[in-house]
């Protein structure tokens, strides 16, 4: 249950920090946070990660509620009693369905997270972009960690 409230307060940040952008930014404005670092640049996406997929709407719908879907058969199954992976599920979750909640209603994603990684301006994100990656990146920590105890109980 814990890990569905973790979703709720990503889906809630998510939602709210898009709502300001759309009401407050002209689309394309930017704002400097941190120069030549970290701007707030009103955002657009019709498609995923890098803008492939322009307009793939029901492409995005099938793969977003096979995502969802496995997610919360995991989080059923799997994550009783393992914090970590039940942590990076409810991130990925909540990344999930904020981009879903956009996709339904807006037919397409607002970002506004507008970084420059070593001068590479990286594609316009969001709070839900943020949290799946955040999630896939838990749950490779939580593989490996138990991986590594498999060994040691294969060793002792
Ligand atoms: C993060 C997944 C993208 C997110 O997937 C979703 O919604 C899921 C739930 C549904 C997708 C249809 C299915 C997954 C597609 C996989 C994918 O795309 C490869 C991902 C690689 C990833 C390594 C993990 C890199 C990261 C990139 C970015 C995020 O950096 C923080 C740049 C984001 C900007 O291009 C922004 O315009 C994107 C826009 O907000 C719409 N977002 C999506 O489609």
């Amino acid at each position: 249950m814990f890990y569905y409230i973790i979703a709720l307060f990503v889906i809630a940040l998510d939602q709210y920090t898009k709502w300001l952008i759309v009401k407050n930014f002209e689309l394309g404005e930017s704002v400097k946070v941190i120069e030549d670092f970290l701007y707030i640049t009103s955002h657009r996406n019709r498609g995923a990660a890098w803008g492939i997929l322009q307009g793939q709407m029901w492409f995005f719908y099938v793969i977003t509620v096979i995502v969802i879907i496995g997610i919360i058969y995991y989080i059923q199954k799997e994550a009783k009693g393992k914090l970590l992976l039940g942590v990076s599920l409810g991130f990925m979750l909540g990344g999930a369905i904020g981009n879903f909640i956009d996709r339904v209603f807006r037919k397409e994603v607002v970002d506004f997270i507008n970084t420059y990684i070593f001068g590479y301006d990286f594609p316009v994100f969001n709070i839900a972009d943020s949290a799946l990656v955040i999630g896939v990146g838990l749950l490779m920590i939580q593989m490996l960690l138990e991986e590594r105890e498999a060994k040691k109980k294969e060793k002792s």
